[in-house]
């Protein structure tokens, strides 16, 4: 697929959510994240959306869209395995590592990712980087925690800062906030993430690389490319 060079953001977004569904096995379940960019698949899975049975949902938000176009959604409880899952990105790295949460999703993308056998991720290509880190990283924490663990990531050169909406601490899905984590390089993120989700508090880190994506769909100005990892 070729895109101008005029293409902006949103529509290298639309691009790659529409090439995801290559990745749809016909007459099966699909797992969807949650963001921007798969809203954009979203809206393109609606087309065919009476060839597939349905969607395991990762948010309340993808839930909510998913329904609105006619896509039935399973319970993660009542499905054993998934084909694949379709995520989006805050930044990912040539070995398919990744940081996501941004949209406040990332310990329902993280269950939902590990029913699946394959991990497509969907990104326009500013989020594909060397080292994970530039982005601020989310973490899933039990509200009582937040102070001890915003001082155990101070330990390692990051500074916590709590999540808001509205003035007030977001919560999530779970019912938990966000630290949003500025200042860290993440030079080896499978012993990051292993280290960091042993913290008491933690519920899930924005490190994804035990569920690491296989393929990413990278949105460019040369149009969508392809990286197998
Ligand atoms: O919690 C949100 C997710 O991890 C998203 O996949 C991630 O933040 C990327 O979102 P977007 O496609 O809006 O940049």
């Amino acid at each position: 697929m070729t895109a101008p060079t005029s293409l902006s953001q949103d529509e290298l977004k639309t691009l790659v959510g529409q090439a995801a569904l290559q990745y749809v096995v016909p007459g099966e379940l699909v797992g969807v994240g949650t963001g921007s960019t798969v809203n954009k698949f979203i809206d393109a899975l609606a087309s065919i959306k009476d060839t597939i049975r349905g969607a395991v949902s990762s948010s309340e938000a993808s839930t909510a869209r998913l329904k609105a176009l006619g896509i039935p959604v399973l319970d993660a409880n009542d499905v054993r395995s998934l084909s694949v899952y379709i995520d989006g990105a805050d930044e990912i790295d040539g070995n398919g590592y990744m940081v996501k949460g941004g949209g406040a999703a990332l310990t329902r993308e993280k269950i939902v990712a590990a029913l699946a056998r394959r991990f497509v991720c969907i990104a326009d290509e500013s989020k594909l980087v060397n080292v994970l880190g530039a982005f601020p990283l989310p973490v899933e924490v039990i509200p009582m925690a937040a102070a001890h663990i915003a001082r155990r990531f101070e330990s390692l050169g990051g500074q916590a800062t709590l999540r808001l909406k509205d003035g007030q601490p977001l919560v999530t899905d779970n019912g938990q906030h966000i630290l949003d984590v500025r200042g860290l390089t993440i030079s080896d993120p499978l012993a990051f993430e292993t280290e960091v989700n042993q913290w008491p508090g933690v519920v899930t880190v924005g490190v994804f690389a035990l569920q690491k994506a296989n393929v990413c769909l990278l949105g460019t100005a040369q149009g969508v490319r392809t990286l197998s990892l």
